[in-house]
Order: C-alpha cells, then sequence, then structure tokens
C-alpha cells in the first residue's frame, strides 16, 4: 500500500511495486516497446473504470430498438431520433457512443449496423439478458453495502425458486425465468455437447432441466437416446409443446418435482445440471449431488456444465460478472471447477474430470462416474 509519506509497503511483489511507481510510468510512456504496452494498459484501465456507462449505452441502444432498426439499413441520425424520440443532438452522442462500443459505424452521413452490432442481435438470449440487468443494476447501485451485505437485492426475486420450491409455484414468473434461460441455452448446450462424450448413454436425465432446451439440443445430436426432463411443476408444463414440435415427444419423459423435497427419479444412466449449482448455497447443493449419486445405477455418469470461477487464474467474465450475479441472488454461488470438483468426489463421485470451457462465460463442465 501507498503510505502517507510516499513509501511502498515492504510485503509488496515486484510488479505492484513498479505500478505504484509514478516514475515507472513516465518511462515506460516514453520507451517505444513499454510505450506500446502501457497504452493497452490504460486503455484496459480505462474500460475497467467505464464499464457501467457503456452498459447503460447499450441498454438504450437496445430499449430504443436503435440496433434493430438499422437491419433495415442505414439511416441518418434525425431519422434514428424522429423513430426513438430522443432529440437529434442527443442521439448524435448516443450513436457515437455505439460506434465506439463498434456496433454501429458512421459511413458518409449514415448509421450502418457493424458485424458487432449484428452478432449481438443474433446471439439467441444475448438481447434478453441486457434487457434483464436493470434489476442487477439497481442491486449495485450502492456497492459498498451490497458487499457488506446491508442492502436487499430484487434479483431473488427474478428466480423466485432460490428461497425453496413453494417460492416458485407461479406459472407466469416460472415462464418469465424460463424463456430468459431457454433463450441462451443454445450455446451452453453447444459447447456441453463438445466437451462431454455422451457416446454409451442410454437415457439422459436433466435435473432443473428448464422447459427442455437442453435435452432437445443433445437428443437431436444422438438420436438414440431416451430423455427424462426433472423440474418444478411449474415449469415443465412449456416442455411438451418444444419436444413435440422437436418431434422428440415418443422419446421424452417429464417428471415434475423438486430436488429439495424428493428422491430423483431412477432409470438414467447419465444425469446433467446445467447451469443449476450455481444458484444454490452448498447445503443444497452437497444434498442436490447425494440425491443424484442415488438415482445413478453404478457406472452411471454425472455431467455438471455451467460457468465456472477460474479459480487461482480468475477470469475476467466468471469471476466479476456471474460470482456478482450469484451474489446478488442472495443463495448462490460461482464454484471453480476445482471446488465442484471436490464436491461431486465429497458425494461418492469417482473419476472425477474438470473440462475448461472454449468460452468460460458460456459455460464450463465437471464429471463424474458412480463407482461400480
Ligand atoms: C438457472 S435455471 C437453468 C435451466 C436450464 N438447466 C438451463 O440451463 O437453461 C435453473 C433451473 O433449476 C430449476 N430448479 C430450481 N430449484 C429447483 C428444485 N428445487 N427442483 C427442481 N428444479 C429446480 C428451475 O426451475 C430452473 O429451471
Amino acid at each position: 500500500m501507498l503510505k502517507a509519506s510516499g513509501k511502498v509497503a515492504s510485503g509488496l511483489g515486484w510488479a505492484a511495486r513498479l505500478g505504484l511507481s509514478p516514475r515507472f510510468h513516465a518511462v515506460c510512456s516514453r520507451i517505444p516497446g513499454l510505450k506500446h504496452i502501457a497504452r493497452a494498459e490504460g486503455r484496459a484501465l480505462f474500460d475497467v473504470v467505464s464499464g457501467f456507462v457503456q452498459s447503460q449505452a447499450l441498454l438504450a441502444l437496445v430499449e430504443l430498438r436503435l440496433l434493430h432498426r438499422l437491419t433495415d439499413g442505414p439511416l441518418p441520425t434525425g431519422d434514428l431520433a424522429a423513430f426513438a424520440r430522443v432529440p437529434a443532438e442527443r442521439m448524435a452522442v448516443l450513436m457515437q457512443a455505439g460506434a465506439g462500443l463498434r456496433l454501429v459505424r458512421r459511413r458518409a452521413g449514415l448509421w450502418h449496423l457493424t458485424t458487432r452490432g449484428a452478432a449481438f442481435l443474433t446471439v439467441p438470449g444475448l438481447e434478453a439478458m441486457v434487457r434483464h440487468h436493470p434489476v442487477l443494476y439497481r442491486d449495485l447501485s450502492d456497492p459498498v453495502a451490497f458487499f457488506r451485505g446491508e442492502t436487499k437485492p430484487e434479483l431473488a426475486g427474478f428466480w423466485p425458486y432460490v428461497f425453496g420450491a413453494g417460492g416458485a409455484g407461479d406459472p407466469a414468473l416460472a415462464a418469465r425465468y424460463s424463456v430468459l434461460m431457454a433463450d441462451s441455452q443454445g450455446l451452453v448446450a453447444e459447447d456441453t455437447l463438445r466437451l462431454v462424450d455422451f457416446r454409451g448413454v442410454t437415457r439422459l436425465m436433466d435435473v432443473g432441466g428448464g422447459t427442455g432446451a437442453f435435452l432437445a439440443a443433445v437428443g437431436a445430436a444422438h438420436p438414440a437416446l431416451a430423455l427424462t426432463l426433472f423440474d418444478l411443476p411449474a415449469v415443465v408444463p412449456g416442455a411438451t409443446a418444444r419436444f413435440a414440435a422437436a418431434g422428440l415427444g415418443g422419446r421424452t419423459r417429464i417428471v415434475p418435482g423438486s430436488f429439495r423435497d424428493e428422491a430423483l427419479p431412477a432409470g438414467a444412466d447419465m444425469i446433467s445440471l446445467v447451469r443449476v449449482l450455481y444458484d444454490h448455497g452448498d447445503e443444497t447443493v452437497t444434498g442436490l449431488l447425494r440425491a443424484a449419486y442415488d438415482a445413478l445405477p453404478p457406472g452411471g455418469r454425472l455431467v455438471v456444465s455451467e460457468p465456472m470461477s477460474g479459480g487461482d487464474r480468475p477470469d475476467p467474465a466468471t469471476d466479476v460478472y456471474f460470482s456478482i450475479y450469484t451474489l446478488a441472488m442472495q443463495t448462490g454461488r460461482t464454484r471453480s471447477g476445482r471446488e465442484i470438483g471436490a464436491m461431486l468426489s465429497a458425494a461418492g463421485f469417482e473419476n472425477i474430470e474438470v473440462l475448461p470451457g472454449f468460452r468460460p462465460f458460456v459455460t464450463s463442465a465437471v464429471t463424474g462416474r458412480r463407482p461400480n
């Protein structure tokens, strides 16, 4: 720490000592090779400082449907201003910010959608994710009080099951969160299918499987696989239509229930828990892993797939976004692959493998096997 005297505390590592030295920064800014690194580091630091403004500019672009409007073709500021009922000079500032974020670009007086802007609209679930962020934004408005645990975050209300299955009895609330999860499931399923070997499995049971989006994706990739969906009674009715539309009705079984209150049905030789563990505290997760162990036959496999903390190598997406998000939910925790592996081991699983994701902000996986 920099002391009032300007001296640096003796326990600091050399990198931090250099970082605290104004002379070091002055030297770096003059030396050709280092100048480049110093500038990139400065820009990265400013991104951290201004991230909340970037997110709010993005939210305005989304809520005013400006990116959507540009999918019909390039437009001048005036047309966008009239479309969104925003004064033209303020619209110019917003669009310029969008250009700074590389979501749009101006050419010959017209605003065009960039590849990044188009990707934002195309990646399933991204827009819905941004549109539900105001809840988290409000929860973090006093971050000091938030981290001291002195606030009552609203986010838990978005996920009514976090304080017990009884909280999730309202089908309308369940449908709201299920749509958000199903929208973003495509990428999670894609990466899980690349990480985990499903060959040799005869029946897969997806516990906390929402309205069946993950099972539909795995079922399409593995045509011989029988599928069981287990989730709360208010959630599972949404799966019937999905399975029918995907032509999977004949090989799916839907079981309503709560893993907090009852045993999991037997019959599957693989159980998946996709984006389920991070919603819950250690006690609930320990109970759930034991229930999965009991429901599997000897040799049966368990797959956990969700965004995971980087642990000893903190990850810029999961250790900031997901860890703080799950903290705001009040019950959950973003665990590292190693922590999840240890919990599987404590529940009796063997052959535990931690499979780091290709896109850690989408998912990573941990697998284990019930011993023979
Ligand atoms: C974050 S969502 C994930 C849904 C889905 N697996 C996915 O990745 O899209 C968590 C799921 O766990 C379910 N869930 C929560 N508590 C449950 C419980 N006690 N019993 C069964 N399912 C539960 C929720 O209804 C929800 O569908």
